[in-house]
């Protein structure tokens, strides 16, 4: 008999040295207790500076506080150099988990106005993507997201932030925030934009609403990829269109519990996504405030999916296969992933 102990503490080792990608995780919602506290020192407010009150400030009641607190914590970021340490620190972060290429979600909108300058805000982002590769070797691009809460206003500005300026490591276009009251269809014009401009459609949908959404953001929005997407469980066709047209869904499942759009982990859909062959990619979305990382949500799919090395290591190309970048930096993460596996020698 195999003690099932023995398998999870070998199976966390393998997660924890697992080369990874990943592709859906929020700039701001990635500050650390560590780098929340920096951030709070320098701008003294309603955000505790103290690690341990954080632990209490990040539990949320439902999605709309969820939204207020995460509101509550971009107000830090005032500064082009809360921008650069904030990502630049995020990054040294990722590469603990081995991170090798993310894609972070930013929201210019929420940060850029007379104070902080669109372009001094960008220079600030492209200084910690730089030096992020260089000194921690973690490859960062970004995806624009619109805060959907603030309506035509905040998409119009985040699509000039993004087109009008040349932005290195721009590669998504995205949406965020409430889907309630926001249909995906209102976008459409920002997203043609966008995606004229060579950027992949990657709207949140089908988190806090039901398939239609997702529906709606492929339909008007020609999603790529979609953010979250556990909705889609609900309708068998979706999952089928999904399936066939290779739409990854970005999910986080500890979000999923934190934000209580699913009950507990054991009712997650993903097991009902993976069965009906949706290509998944797996996200922390926003780690410290949900309590988790990337290793601790690759450990939560290992569970709900029945995963041994082998599964991992598959998920961990489903990010790569579903990332914004060309084929030869697709290619060297694979191949750092199988020189990973055939060190613990696993067969892929
Ligand atoms: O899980 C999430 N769902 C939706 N929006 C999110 C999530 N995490 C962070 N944001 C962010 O919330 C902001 C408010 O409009 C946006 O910046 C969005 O990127």
């Amino acid at each position: 008999m195999t003690d099932p102990a023995a398998t999870t503490r070998t199976l966390d080792a393998f997660i924890a040295g697992l080369p990874k990608a990943e592709l859906h995780v929020h700039q701001v919602g990635s500050a650390s207790p560590r780098i929340v506290a920096q951030l709070a020192e320098r701008h003294p407010g309603t955000v505790p500076a103290d690690p341990e009150a954080l632990v209490d400030y990040f539990r949320f009641d439902d999605f709309a506080h969820f939204i207020a607190i995460y509101l509550s914590v971009v107000e830090l970021v005032e500064t082009a150099e809360d921008v650069r340490l904030l990502t630049y620190e995020v990054a040294r972060e990722m590469a603990g988990q081995q991170v090798r290429y993310a894609e972070l979600t930013v929201t210019p909108y929420l940060s850029v106005g007379e104070k902080l300058p669109a372009e001094a805000f960008l220079e600030a982002i492209e200084d910690a993507r730089t030096s992020a590769e260089r000194d921690f070797g973690v490859r960062l691009r970004w995806i624009f997201d619109i805060p959907a809460d603030f309506g035509i206003p905040a998409a119009e500005a985040t699509a000039s932030i993004a087109l009008d300026h040349d932005v290195p490591g721009l590669v998504g276009f995205g949406i965020g925030g409430s889907e309630e009251g926001f249909p995906r269809s209102m976008f459409r014009d920002q997203f043609d934009r966008a995606r004229a401009h060579g950027l992949g459609s990657v709207p949140h949908a089908g988190e806090t609403t039901g398939p239609a959404t997702v529906w709606d953001a492929i339909e008007t929005l020609g999603a790529q990829r979609i953010e979250h997407g556990i909705s889609a469980a609900q309708d068998p066709d979706l999952m089928a269109y999904l399936a066939e047209n290779d739409i990854t869904l970005d999910v986080c499942p500890t979000s999923n519990v934190a934000l209580k759009v699913v009950d507990d982990l054991a009712s997650h859909p993903l097991p009902t996504l993976v069965a009906a062959g949706v290509p998944v990619s797996i996200n922390t979305d926003d780690p410290p405030m949900f309590g988790t990382d990337l290793n601790g949500e690759y450990a939560v799919a290992a569970r709900l999916l029945d995963l041994d090395e082998t599964g991992l290591a598959r998920l961990a190309r489903a990010a790569v296969d579903g990332a914004f970048i060309d084929e030869t930096t697709k290619t060297t993460l694979r191949g750092e992933i199988d020189a990973y596996t055939s060190e613990w020698d696993v067969r892929t």
